[in-house]
Protein backbone atom coordinates (compact mmCIF):
# COMPACT_ATOMS: atom_id res chain seq x y z
CA UNK A 1 0.00 0.00 0.00
CA UNK A 2 1.24 3.53 -0.54
CA UNK A 3 2.20 5.76 1.80
CA UNK A 4 1.31 9.40 3.08
CA UNK A 5 3.43 12.19 2.90
CA UNK A 6 3.83 12.25 6.85
CA UNK A 7 4.23 8.37 7.09
CA UNK A 8 7.72 9.02 4.58
CA UNK A 9 9.21 11.41 6.49
CA UNK A 10 8.30 9.22 9.83
CA UNK A 11 9.97 5.68 8.06
CA UNK A 12 13.14 8.22 6.89
CA UNK A 13 13.77 9.21 10.63
CA UNK A 14 13.40 6.03 12.47
CA UNK A 15 16.40 5.08 14.10
CA UNK A 16 15.42 2.48 16.63
CA UNK A 17 11.68 0.18 16.25
CA UNK A 18 11.30 -2.34 18.36
CA UNK A 19 7.53 -4.19 19.12
CA UNK A 20 4.99 -2.64 21.73
CA UNK A 21 7.95 0.49 22.00
CA UNK A 22 7.62 4.12 20.60
CA UNK A 23 9.59 4.50 17.09
CA UNK A 24 12.71 6.33 18.11
CA UNK A 25 13.42 9.40 15.46
CA UNK A 26 16.18 11.31 14.61
CA UNK A 27 15.68 15.39 14.85
CA UNK A 28 16.95 16.91 11.87
CA UNK A 29 16.31 20.83 13.40
CA UNK A 30 15.58 21.94 17.07
CA UNK A 31 14.86 25.37 17.51
CA UNK A 32 15.47 26.82 20.54
CA UNK A 33 13.50 29.92 22.53
CA UNK A 34 13.86 31.52 26.10
CA UNK A 35 10.79 30.10 27.77
CA UNK A 36 11.12 26.62 27.61
CA UNK A 37 14.83 25.71 27.21
CA UNK A 38 15.60 26.63 30.85
CA UNK A 39 15.21 23.42 33.19
CA UNK A 40 16.09 21.32 29.92
CA UNK A 41 19.84 22.89 30.18
CA UNK A 42 19.50 22.16 34.02
CA UNK A 43 19.04 18.49 33.10
CA UNK A 44 21.56 18.43 30.97
CA UNK A 45 23.97 19.82 33.86
CA UNK A 46 22.47 17.60 36.78
CA UNK A 47 23.55 15.06 34.60
CA UNK A 48 27.08 16.32 33.30
CA UNK A 49 25.44 16.16 29.08
CA UNK A 50 26.54 18.23 26.69
CA UNK A 51 24.34 19.47 23.49
CA UNK A 52 24.95 16.49 21.12
CA UNK A 53 24.50 17.80 17.60
CA UNK A 54 25.22 21.92 18.16
CA UNK A 55 25.22 21.77 14.51
CA UNK A 56 21.23 20.97 14.25
CA UNK A 57 20.47 23.66 17.28
CA UNK A 58 19.36 26.76 17.36
CA UNK A 59 18.00 29.12 19.73
CA UNK A 60 16.80 32.76 19.23
CA UNK A 61 14.77 35.07 21.72
CA UNK A 62 11.16 36.24 20.96
CA UNK A 63 8.20 35.59 23.90
CA UNK A 64 10.16 38.05 26.37
CA UNK A 65 11.82 40.86 24.20
CA UNK A 66 10.05 44.18 24.31
CA UNK A 67 9.10 45.85 21.01
CA UNK A 68 10.51 49.15 22.19
CA UNK A 69 13.70 51.08 23.34
CA UNK A 70 16.02 47.68 22.83
CA UNK A 71 19.00 49.23 23.39
CA UNK A 72 17.68 50.15 27.25
CA UNK A 73 18.04 47.34 29.91
CA UNK A 74 14.82 44.90 30.15
CA UNK A 75 12.74 46.92 32.88
CA UNK A 76 10.32 43.47 33.30
CA UNK A 77 12.62 41.41 35.89
CA UNK A 78 10.52 38.08 34.87
CA UNK A 79 11.64 39.01 31.42
CA UNK A 80 15.37 39.85 32.02
CA UNK A 81 16.36 36.84 33.74
CA UNK A 82 14.40 34.72 30.89
CA UNK A 83 16.54 36.17 28.72
CA UNK A 84 19.96 36.09 30.85
CA UNK A 85 19.34 32.12 31.48
CA UNK A 86 19.07 31.70 27.90
CA UNK A 87 22.05 33.79 26.77
CA UNK A 88 24.07 32.01 29.81
CA UNK A 89 22.88 28.44 28.73
CA UNK A 90 23.94 28.96 25.14
CA UNK A 91 27.25 30.19 25.97
CA UNK A 92 27.79 27.77 28.23
CA UNK A 93 26.66 24.43 26.25
CA UNK A 94 28.00 26.47 22.94
CA UNK A 95 24.60 26.52 20.80
CA UNK A 96 24.19 29.57 18.40
CA UNK A 97 21.78 31.90 19.38
CA UNK A 98 20.30 35.14 17.89
CA UNK A 99 19.88 37.36 20.61
CA UNK A 100 17.57 40.65 20.74
CA UNK A 101 19.26 43.01 18.83
CA UNK A 102 20.82 40.50 16.19
CA UNK A 103 19.94 41.08 12.93
CA UNK A 104 18.86 37.19 12.53
CA UNK A 105 16.57 37.97 15.95
CA UNK A 106 12.81 37.09 15.67
CA UNK A 107 9.80 34.78 16.65
CA UNK A 108 11.40 31.29 16.22
CA UNK A 109 9.18 29.84 13.73
CA UNK A 110 9.85 32.96 11.87
CA UNK A 111 13.35 32.29 11.88
CA UNK A 112 13.99 28.89 10.98
CA UNK A 113 12.47 28.76 7.54
CA UNK A 114 13.91 32.31 6.44
CA UNK A 115 17.54 31.02 7.19
CA UNK A 116 16.09 27.84 5.43
CA UNK A 117 16.94 26.09 8.07
CA UNK A 118 13.51 24.22 7.65
CA UNK A 119 13.36 22.18 4.68
CA UNK A 120 11.27 19.49 2.60
CA UNK A 121 11.28 16.05 4.85
CA UNK A 122 12.99 16.92 7.75
CA UNK A 123 11.98 16.42 11.32
CA UNK A 124 11.74 19.48 13.33
CA UNK A 125 11.18 19.92 16.99
CA UNK A 126 11.14 23.06 19.07
CA UNK A 127 9.59 23.54 22.81
CA UNK A 128 6.28 25.09 21.18
CA UNK A 129 3.21 24.39 19.92
CA UNK A 130 3.14 26.56 16.72
CA UNK A 131 6.28 24.34 15.34
CA UNK A 132 3.58 23.02 13.41
CA UNK A 133 4.71 26.21 11.34
CA UNK A 134 7.48 24.39 9.77
CA UNK A 135 5.20 21.70 8.12
CA UNK A 136 4.55 24.11 5.21
CA UNK A 137 7.76 22.70 4.01
CA UNK A 138 6.60 18.94 3.95
CA UNK A 139 8.96 18.90 6.95
CA UNK A 140 7.31 16.56 9.76
CA UNK A 141 7.48 19.76 12.58
CA UNK A 142 5.89 19.81 16.32
CA UNK A 143 6.09 21.19 19.51
CA UNK A 144 7.63 19.52 22.41
CA UNK A 145 7.58 19.44 25.87
CA UNK A 146 10.74 20.91 28.33
CA UNK A 147 11.68 17.34 29.36
CA UNK A 148 10.97 16.24 25.39
CA UNK A 149 13.90 19.38 24.52
CA UNK A 150 16.50 17.94 27.13
CA UNK A 151 15.86 14.44 25.48
CA UNK A 152 16.57 15.84 22.30
CA UNK A 153 19.59 18.36 23.38
CA UNK A 154 20.92 15.24 24.73
CA UNK A 155 20.68 12.26 21.89
CA UNK A 156 19.24 14.56 18.88
CA UNK A 157 16.36 11.45 18.98
CA UNK A 158 13.21 11.47 20.49
CA UNK A 159 10.92 8.13 20.94
CA UNK A 160 7.20 9.58 19.81
CA UNK A 161 3.91 7.77 19.50
CA UNK A 162 2.05 6.84 16.64
CA UNK A 163 -0.04 9.15 14.69
CA UNK A 164 -2.93 9.04 12.75
CA UNK A 165 -3.57 10.65 9.27
CA UNK A 166 -5.65 12.75 7.71
CA UNK A 167 -6.56 14.83 4.50
CA UNK A 168 -7.96 18.29 4.41
CA UNK A 169 -8.25 19.16 0.72
CA UNK A 170 -9.32 22.51 -0.66
CA UNK A 171 -10.88 22.15 -3.88
CA UNK A 172 -11.04 25.11 -6.28
CA UNK A 173 -9.92 28.53 -5.56
CA UNK A 174 -10.10 30.92 -3.11
CA UNK A 175 -12.29 34.15 -4.07
CA UNK A 176 -10.01 37.26 -4.60
CA UNK A 177 -10.46 38.42 -0.71
CA UNK A 178 -10.02 35.06 0.99
CA UNK A 179 -6.60 34.68 2.44
CA UNK A 180 -4.76 31.79 4.29
CA UNK A 181 -6.04 32.88 7.94
CA UNK A 182 -9.97 32.94 6.52
CA UNK A 183 -9.59 29.34 5.50
CA UNK A 184 -7.81 27.88 8.42
CA UNK A 185 -10.43 29.72 10.73
CA UNK A 186 -12.94 28.71 8.84
CA UNK A 187 -11.43 25.01 9.03
CA UNK A 188 -10.71 24.85 12.73
CA UNK A 189 -14.97 26.13 13.17
CA UNK A 190 -15.61 23.00 11.07
CA UNK A 191 -13.63 20.15 12.47
CA UNK A 192 -13.45 21.91 15.79
CA UNK A 193 -10.27 22.38 18.64
CA UNK A 194 -10.11 18.70 19.24
CA UNK A 195 -11.07 17.44 15.49
CA UNK A 196 -7.27 17.01 14.82
CA UNK A 197 -6.42 15.22 17.46
CA UNK A 198 -3.64 12.44 17.38
CA UNK A 199 -3.57 13.13 13.86
CA UNK A 200 -1.26 14.71 11.51
CA UNK A 201 -3.17 17.13 8.83
CA UNK A 202 -2.24 17.18 5.07
CA UNK A 203 -3.57 19.92 3.21
CA UNK A 204 -3.57 19.48 -0.25
CA UNK A 205 -5.97 20.38 -3.38
CA UNK A 206 -5.92 23.38 -5.87
CA UNK A 207 -6.21 25.82 -3.09
CA UNK A 208 -3.35 25.04 -1.17
CA UNK A 209 -1.37 24.53 -4.12
CA UNK A 210 -1.68 27.66 -5.30
CA UNK A 211 -0.40 29.54 -1.67
CA UNK A 212 3.10 31.00 -1.57
CA UNK A 213 4.93 29.72 1.29
CA UNK A 214 3.95 32.32 3.65
CA UNK A 215 0.01 31.44 3.26
CA UNK A 216 1.21 27.71 4.06
CA UNK A 217 3.27 28.78 6.81
CA UNK A 218 -0.04 30.11 8.52
CA UNK A 219 -2.51 27.56 7.71
CA UNK A 220 0.15 25.21 9.08
CA UNK A 221 1.25 27.24 11.85
CA UNK A 222 -2.45 27.19 13.62
CA UNK A 223 -2.94 23.33 12.85
CA UNK A 224 -2.33 23.10 16.48
CA UNK A 225 -5.21 24.92 17.16
CA UNK A 226 -7.29 22.46 15.86
CA UNK A 227 -5.62 19.83 18.14
CA UNK A 228 -3.46 18.01 15.20
CA UNK A 229 0.37 16.96 16.26
CA UNK A 230 1.44 18.65 13.05
CA UNK A 231 0.11 19.76 9.76
CA UNK A 232 2.05 19.82 6.43
CA UNK A 233 1.77 20.59 2.59
CA UNK A 234 3.96 18.46 -0.21
CA UNK A 235 7.08 20.62 -1.21
CA UNK A 236 6.16 21.83 -4.59
CA UNK A 237 8.21 24.38 -7.18
CA UNK A 238 6.96 26.92 -4.49
CA UNK A 239 8.68 25.40 -1.88
CA UNK A 240 12.14 24.77 -3.90
CA UNK A 241 11.57 28.30 -5.35
CA UNK A 242 11.57 29.92 -1.51
CA UNK A 243 14.47 27.90 -0.65
CA UNK A 244 16.97 28.10 -2.93
CA UNK A 245 19.60 30.69 -2.40
CA UNK A 246 19.04 30.82 1.55
CA UNK A 247 21.45 30.69 4.34
CA UNK A 248 21.01 27.02 4.78
CA UNK A 249 20.13 25.66 2.03
CA UNK A 250 21.83 23.12 -0.51
CA UNK A 251 24.13 24.24 -3.19
CA UNK A 252 25.00 23.45 -6.29
CA UNK A 253 25.48 19.20 -6.90
CA UNK A 254 23.72 19.14 -3.17
CA UNK A 255 20.61 21.47 -4.20
CA UNK A 256 20.22 19.02 -7.30
CA UNK A 257 20.23 15.58 -4.68
CA UNK A 258 18.02 17.65 -2.27
CA UNK A 259 15.52 18.58 -4.97
CA UNK A 260 15.42 15.06 -6.63
CA UNK A 261 14.65 13.75 -2.96
CA UNK A 262 11.63 16.50 -2.16
CA UNK A 263 10.25 15.39 -5.13
CA UNK A 264 9.57 12.18 -3.79
CA UNK A 265 8.31 13.56 -0.62
CA UNK A 266 4.43 13.47 -1.58
CA UNK A 267 1.46 10.87 -0.83
CA UNK A 268 1.10 8.01 -3.31
CA UNK A 269 -1.81 7.76 -5.10
CA UNK A 270 -3.03 4.68 -2.76
CA UNK A 271 -2.60 5.86 0.11
CA UNK A 272 -5.10 5.55 2.32
CA UNK A 273 -5.51 8.59 5.07
CA UNK A 274 -7.53 7.96 8.13
CA UNK A 275 -9.78 10.43 7.85
CA UNK A 276 -10.84 12.81 4.63
CA UNK A 277 -12.24 16.62 4.71
CA UNK A 278 -13.16 18.50 1.77
CA UNK A 279 -13.48 22.17 1.84
CA UNK A 280 -14.81 24.22 -1.16
CA UNK A 281 -12.90 27.26 -1.69
CA UNK A 282 -15.20 29.10 -3.36
CA UNK A 283 -17.47 29.26 -0.78
CA UNK A 284 -15.16 30.71 1.77
CA UNK A 285 -15.46 34.44 2.84
CA UNK A 286 -13.27 36.22 5.10
CA UNK A 287 -13.31 35.11 8.81
CA UNK A 288 -13.25 36.22 12.28
CA UNK A 289 -13.15 34.49 15.46
CA UNK A 290 -16.61 35.64 17.93
CA UNK A 291 -15.45 33.97 20.86
CA UNK A 292 -12.45 32.45 23.17
CA UNK A 293 -10.91 29.42 21.38
CA UNK A 294 -9.80 29.62 17.48
CA UNK A 295 -12.58 27.20 16.41
CA UNK A 296 -15.46 29.59 17.97
CA UNK A 297 -15.32 31.76 14.51
CA UNK A 298 -17.73 33.08 11.61
CA UNK A 299 -17.98 34.89 8.27
CA UNK A 300 -17.34 38.28 8.93
CA UNK A 301 -21.09 39.23 7.56
CA UNK A 302 -22.69 36.83 9.81
CA UNK A 303 -23.98 37.59 13.35
CA UNK A 304 -22.47 36.72 16.86
CA UNK A 305 -24.54 33.22 16.80
CA UNK A 306 -26.80 32.17 19.77
CA UNK A 307 -25.39 29.58 21.79
CA UNK A 308 -28.96 27.81 21.92
CA UNK A 309 -28.09 27.21 18.15
CA UNK A 310 -25.24 24.59 18.98
CA UNK A 311 -26.51 21.23 19.23
CA UNK A 312 -24.05 19.81 21.58
CA UNK A 313 -24.65 20.91 25.29
CA UNK A 314 -20.61 21.28 25.87
CA UNK A 315 -20.28 23.65 22.85
CA UNK A 316 -23.76 25.36 23.98
CA UNK A 317 -22.15 26.25 27.11
CA UNK A 318 -18.86 27.17 25.87
CA UNK A 319 -20.48 29.60 23.31
CA UNK A 320 -22.98 31.08 26.23
CA UNK A 321 -19.42 31.41 28.78
CA UNK A 322 -17.47 33.16 25.62
CA UNK A 323 -20.05 35.44 24.63
CA UNK A 324 -20.21 36.83 28.56
CA UNK A 325 -16.30 36.79 28.40
CA UNK A 326 -16.38 38.48 25.03
CA UNK A 327 -18.62 40.91 26.41
CA UNK A 328 -20.97 40.43 22.87
CA UNK A 329 -24.55 39.93 22.30
CA UNK A 330 -26.10 36.90 20.04
CA UNK A 331 -27.62 38.00 17.10
CA UNK A 332 -25.03 40.81 16.85
CA UNK A 333 -23.69 41.71 13.59
CA UNK A 334 -20.11 40.78 13.68
CA UNK A 335 -19.39 43.88 11.40
CA UNK A 336 -20.47 46.19 14.21
CA UNK A 337 -17.97 44.72 17.10
CA UNK A 338 -16.26 48.25 17.97
CA UNK A 339 -12.40 47.47 18.82
CA UNK A 340 -9.83 49.63 20.29
CA UNK A 341 -6.56 47.88 19.59
CA UNK A 342 -5.60 46.15 16.48
CA UNK A 343 -2.67 44.20 16.77
CA UNK A 344 -0.87 42.74 13.34
CA UNK A 345 2.08 40.41 13.74
CA UNK A 346 3.17 36.57 15.21
CA UNK A 347 4.28 33.39 13.80
CA UNK A 348 0.92 33.32 12.33
CA UNK A 349 0.69 36.64 10.18
CA UNK A 350 4.43 38.45 11.12
CA UNK A 351 6.10 38.15 7.26
CA UNK A 352 6.14 40.33 4.95
CA UNK A 353 3.60 39.38 2.62
CA UNK A 354 1.36 40.56 5.85
CA UNK A 355 2.99 43.46 6.45
CA UNK A 356 2.36 44.29 2.80
CA UNK A 357 -0.60 43.24 2.71
CA UNK A 358 -2.12 45.53 5.62
CA UNK A 359 0.06 48.21 4.61
CA UNK A 360 -2.02 48.47 0.89
CA UNK A 361 -4.78 48.92 2.82
CA UNK A 362 -3.36 51.88 5.13
CA UNK A 363 -1.59 53.58 2.50
CA UNK A 364 -3.03 57.15 2.49
CA UNK A 365 -5.95 56.14 5.08
CA UNK A 366 -5.91 56.91 8.93
CA UNK A 367 -6.28 54.52 11.71
CA UNK A 368 -9.75 55.21 13.23
CA UNK A 369 -9.65 57.77 16.24
CA UNK A 370 -9.39 55.86 19.68
CA UNK A 371 -7.85 52.99 17.87
CA UNK A 372 -4.07 51.97 18.73
CA UNK A 373 -2.59 49.82 16.13
CA UNK A 374 0.51 48.00 16.48
CA UNK A 375 2.75 46.60 13.32
CA UNK A 376 5.26 44.27 15.28
CA UNK A 377 7.34 42.22 12.43
CA UNK A 378 8.06 38.36 12.78
CA UNK A 379 11.87 39.38 12.49
CA UNK A 380 14.21 41.43 11.95
CA UNK A 381 14.96 40.69 8.82
CA UNK A 382 11.13 41.10 8.00
CA UNK A 383 11.45 44.56 9.71
CA UNK A 384 14.45 45.52 7.52
CA UNK A 385 12.84 44.05 4.40
CA UNK A 386 9.80 46.16 5.26
CA UNK A 387 11.74 49.42 5.84
CA UNK A 388 13.33 49.09 2.34
CA UNK A 389 9.69 48.90 1.05
CA UNK A 390 8.72 51.80 3.22
CA UNK A 391 6.19 49.57 4.87
CA UNK A 392 7.01 51.37 8.10
CA UNK A 393 6.45 54.71 6.69
CA UNK A 394 2.81 53.92 5.49
CA UNK A 395 2.08 52.40 8.91
CA UNK A 396 3.41 55.39 10.39
CA UNK A 397 1.69 58.32 8.61
CA UNK A 398 -1.59 56.21 9.06
CA UNK A 399 -1.36 56.52 12.95
CA UNK A 400 -0.35 52.74 13.53
CA UNK A 401 3.15 52.19 15.62
CA UNK A 402 5.85 50.46 14.34
CA UNK A 403 7.64 48.35 16.77
CA UNK A 404 10.84 45.80 17.30
CA UNK A 405 10.44 42.20 16.12
CA UNK A 406 8.99 39.56 18.11
CA UNK A 407 6.04 37.44 19.47
CA UNK A 408 4.51 40.34 21.41
CA UNK A 409 0.83 41.18 21.55
CA UNK A 410 0.26 37.68 20.61
CA UNK A 411 0.99 36.87 24.05
CA UNK A 412 1.64 39.60 26.05
CA UNK A 413 5.00 38.18 28.22
CA UNK A 414 6.50 41.72 26.92
CA UNK A 415 4.66 44.97 27.97
CA UNK A 416 2.37 44.37 24.98
CA UNK A 417 -0.46 43.93 26.57
CA UNK A 418 -4.49 44.44 26.86
CA UNK A 419 -5.81 45.77 29.56
CA UNK A 420 -9.00 44.59 31.44
CA UNK A 421 -11.67 44.47 28.89
CA UNK A 422 -9.76 46.05 25.66
CA UNK A 423 -11.34 44.46 22.53
CA UNK A 424 -8.77 43.58 19.71
CA UNK A 425 -8.65 42.23 16.19
CA UNK A 426 -5.33 40.28 15.80
CA UNK A 427 -3.66 38.38 13.31
CA UNK A 428 -2.34 36.10 16.09
CA UNK A 429 -3.48 32.35 16.47
CA UNK A 430 -5.01 32.29 19.94
CA UNK A 431 -8.23 33.95 21.67
CA UNK A 432 -8.38 32.58 24.62
CA UNK A 433 -9.20 34.47 28.02
CA UNK A 434 -6.58 36.38 29.00
CA UNK A 435 -4.44 35.29 26.23
CA UNK A 436 -3.04 39.52 25.25
CA UNK A 437 -3.71 40.89 28.90
CA UNK A 438 -5.89 39.70 32.01
CA UNK A 439 -9.30 40.99 30.80
CA UNK A 440 -8.57 41.55 26.95
CA UNK A 441 -10.44 40.12 24.46
CA UNK A 442 -9.40 39.09 21.01
CA UNK A 443 -10.82 38.56 17.63
CA UNK A 444 -8.67 36.78 15.30
CA UNK A 445 -8.51 38.05 11.64
CA UNK A 446 -6.17 38.09 8.69
CA UNK A 447 -3.91 41.14 8.13
CA UNK A 448 -6.36 42.41 5.55
CA UNK A 449 -8.90 42.05 7.99
CA UNK A 450 -6.92 43.74 10.72
CA UNK A 451 -6.15 46.67 8.51
CA UNK A 452 -9.52 47.67 7.61
CA UNK A 453 -10.84 47.10 10.78
CA UNK A 454 -7.89 49.62 11.89
CA UNK A 455 -9.13 52.49 9.84
CA UNK A 456 -12.82 52.14 10.07
CA UNK A 457 -12.83 51.29 14.37
CA UNK A 458 -14.52 47.57 14.09
CA UNK A 459 -14.36 44.31 12.21
CA UNK A 460 -14.12 45.27 8.93
CA UNK A 461 -13.04 43.82 5.86
CA UNK A 462 -11.14 45.64 2.75
CA UNK A 463 -14.38 45.61 0.84
CA UNK A 464 -16.03 47.86 3.74
CA UNK A 465 -13.58 50.45 2.97
CA UNK A 466 -15.10 51.09 -1.06
CA UNK A 467 -16.54 54.46 -0.22
CA UNK A 468 -13.58 55.66 1.89
CA UNK A 469 -11.05 56.20 -0.59
CA UNK A 470 -7.38 56.30 0.12
CA UNK A 471 -6.23 59.92 0.24
CA UNK A 472 -3.24 59.22 -2.16
CA UNK A 473 -3.78 56.55 -4.51
CA UNK A 474 -0.61 53.77 -4.26
C1 LIG B 1 5.43 29.96 25.38
C2 LIG B 1 5.19 28.79 24.46
C3 LIG B 1 5.47 27.54 25.21
C4 LIG B 1 3.81 28.83 23.82
C5 LIG B 1 3.52 27.67 22.88
O1 LIG B 1 3.87 26.52 23.13
O2 LIG B 1 2.90 27.84 21.86
C6 LIG B 1 3.63 30.14 23.05
O3 LIG B 1 4.50 30.26 21.99
C7 LIG B 1 2.21 30.27 22.59
O4 LIG B 1 2.00 30.63 21.43
O5 LIG B 1 1.31 30.04 23.40
S1 LIG C 1 4.24 34.59 17.95
FE1 LIG C 1 2.69 33.87 19.36
S2 LIG C 1 2.15 31.84 18.69
FE2 LIG C 1 4.08 32.37 17.73
S3 LIG C 1 5.61 31.53 19.09
FE3 LIG C 1 5.28 33.65 19.69
S4 LIG C 1 3.72 33.55 21.29
FE4 LIG C 1 3.69 31.57 20.26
Amino acid sequence: MGRTLAEKVWDDHVVRRAEGEPDLLFIDLHLLHEVTSPQAFDGLRKNGRQVRRLDLTIATEDHNTPTLDIDKPIADPVSRVQLETLRKNCADFGVRLHPLGDVEQGVVHVVGPQLGLTQPGMTVVCGDSHTSTHGAFGALAFGIGTSQVEHVLATQTLPLAPFKTMAITVEGELPADVTAKDLILAVITRIGTGGGQGYVIEYRGEAIEKLSMEARMTICNMSIEAGARAGMIAPDDTTFAYLEGRPHAPRGEDWDAAVAYWKTLRTDEDAVFDHEVVIDASALAPFVTWGTNPGQGAPLSASVPDPASFADASERHAAQKALEYMGLTAGQPLREVGVDTVFVGSCTNGRIEDLRAAAAILEGRKVADGVRMLVVPGSVRVALQAVEEGLDKVFTAAGAEWRHAGCSMCLGMNPDQLQPGERAASTSNRNFEGRQGKGGRTHLVSPQVAAATAVLGHLASPADLSDIPALVEA
